[in-house]
């Protein structure tokens, strides 16, 4: 089965727990994508919801498809966000941000009464780590700030180096929030609490993309059909 087809699975799954008058955060991602496009769909049909976007990118997606939308000034809290997810380790923590949309994505997500994460089945792990950490940076001091996270990366024992974000066309990624983003290849992240906290005490460190405790329900979709995991 093609990957897309993973992907439409999980998303359809998470259309489900959508209901009529909800708050939705919308999250980034060729999955979130898709979501997007189903919701879409139920849109076009009639159905009544407020959404939230994660990226510039999504909210233009999602305006395009009549999906009314909204900020986090004007709704307080969110029923609940439908995000995708880089890795997804046994208790529900994530790596996300392969998007560059981490920022966006942690803040929708921490002001939703529940996080849903839908992922084709490559997205599990045992441990976190395999897949680089994004990490997002201001842009002043990017010398002293990629020094304070190497160190970082050795106390955590990561088997690889820090990259400054690139775009195909080999310039510097610049997220929406106008910053850069450093991919840390830890291969393990055996302490993430730890690692999290590390690496928020770093002062140009703006956020990371270990996603921990937010997620309580994600599904999964593999060639056997969708699992749904609880944390
Ligand atoms: O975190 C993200 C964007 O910042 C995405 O949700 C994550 O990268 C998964 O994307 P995809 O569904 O394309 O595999």
């Amino acid at each position: 089965m093609m990957n897309d087809d993973l992907k439409r699975q999980a998303a359809a799954m998470a259309l489900t727990q959508v209901q009529p008058g909800m708050r939705l955060g919308l999250g980034t991602g060729s999955t979130a994508k898709i979501f997007v496009d189903l919701l879409g769909e139920k849109v076009a049909a009639g159905f009544d919801c407020i959404c939230v976007p994660t990226s510039e990118f999504t909210g233009r997606q999602a305006a395009s498809l009549g999906i009314k939308l909204s900020d986090l000034e004007t709704l307080d809290r969110l029923d609940l966000t439908v995000d995708g997810a880089d890795e997804i380790d046994p208790g529900l923590n994530l790596i996300k941000g392969a998007g560059g949309a981490l920022l966006r994505e942690k803040i929708v997500a921490a002001s939703s009464d529940a996080m849903v994460v839908i992922a084709d089945g490559s997205k599990l792990v045992e441990t976190l780590g395999k897949f680089p950490l994004p990490i997002e940076v201001n842009r002043f001091g990017l010398g002293a700030t990629q020094r304070s996270i190497s160190d970082i990366l050795t106390k955590h024992g990561a088997q690889g180096g820090l990259k400054l974000r690139q775009t195909p066309a080999g310039e510097t990624f610049v997220t929406d929030g106008g910053h850069f983003i450093l991919d840390a290849s830890f291969g393990r992240i055996s302490r993430p609490e730890a690692l999290s906290r590390d690496l928020l005490d770093v002062a140009g460190v703006v956020q990371h993309g270990l996603f921990l405790k937010m997620c309580k329900t994600a599904y999964v979709a593999t060639p056997d059909g969708v699992r749904t995991l609880s944390a």
